[in-house]
């Protein structure tokens, strides 16, 4: 193995139903890895699983490695410290403070070493439109500006990696594909980011590589040149880029 985060036979079942079944994925140093399914096909049962936790009762086997070092007995709180980021579907900031304070409130990693350090300054030069809000409080933020908080916040933690459960959920499209090339200039300074993403178009056109998942299974991988000519893909998702081709 060799990405900075990867797991391998990864599985999670809940009360004996198979959430994710034998799931190996790696995300390699400044790479971006999409991940795409269905809704139900396990997407957030995974990054919730290599962030050390679940939604209910689950039961997780397999390997999750960081750096290289296996982090599987780990709690969420310890992956954290780690490096290991995960910004979860929904959003995470504190709707009654304001955008200054949320983000203040993120404490610095102590150990500096292999983590990606990004100040407050450089939050607002990746999401200007936060600085402009930063004494406007999280409630009164649109949907795209919660999502760059919660972003914000992330990077201040110092991640090694980032992962994003769906950042674009609720966006309209021109937000999306702003969110996620500021996202992709994140990668291009060097941070590892895993994308649960459901607009599989706008994933393509940021992503160096990515995963289908099926029903708890990988069941394809490639290039995103690749995945975008995958008939599975073009079925399910691209069937009007598809059809505006041959038209
Ligand atoms: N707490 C839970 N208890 C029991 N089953 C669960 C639980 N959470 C998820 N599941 C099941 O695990 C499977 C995968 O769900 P998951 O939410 O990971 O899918 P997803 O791909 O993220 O879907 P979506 O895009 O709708 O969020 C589904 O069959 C779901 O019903």
């Amino acid at each position: 193995m060799t990405g900075v985060l990867e797991c391998d036979d990864l599985t999670v079942r809940y009360a004996g139903n198979v959430a994710l079944s034998g799931v190996k994925i790696s995300v390699p140093r400044g790479k971006m890895i999409g991940l795409v399914g269905a809704n139900g096909a396990g997407k957030s049962t995974l990054v919730n699983a290599l962030a050390g936790w679940s939604r209910g009762r689950a039961i997780v086997t397999g390997k999750v490695n960081l750096e290289g070092q296996g982090i599987d007995d780990l709690a969420p709180h310890e992956r954290v410290t780690r490096g290991l980021t995960l910004v979860p579907e929904g959003k995470n900031i504190f709707v009654e403070l304001t955008v200054d304070e949320n983000l203040e409130l993120v404490r610095p990693p102590r150990d500096t070493n292999g983590r990606h350090i990004f100040s407050i300054p450089d939050v607002f030069d990746f999401f200007p439109r936060l600085a402009e809000r930063r004494h406007h409080r999280g409630a009164a933020l649109s949907g795209g500006e919660r999502q760059m908080l919660a972003v914000g916040r992330a990077l201040l933690a110092g991640p090694r990696v980032l992962m994003l459960d769906e950042p674009s959920a609720g966006l309209a499209p021109r937000l999306i594909s702003d969110l996620l090339s500021r996202i992709r200039l994140l990668v291009d300074r060097g941070l590892p980011v895993l994308l649960v993403e459901q607009n599989v178009k706008a994933a393509l056109k940021v992503v160096d590589h990515l995963y289908l998942l099926e029903r708890g299974r990988i069941v394809g991988e490639g290039s995103a040149e690749i995945m975008a000519a995958d008939q599975r893909i073009v079925e399910a998702y691209l069937g009007t880029i598809a059809a505006g081709a041959r038209a």
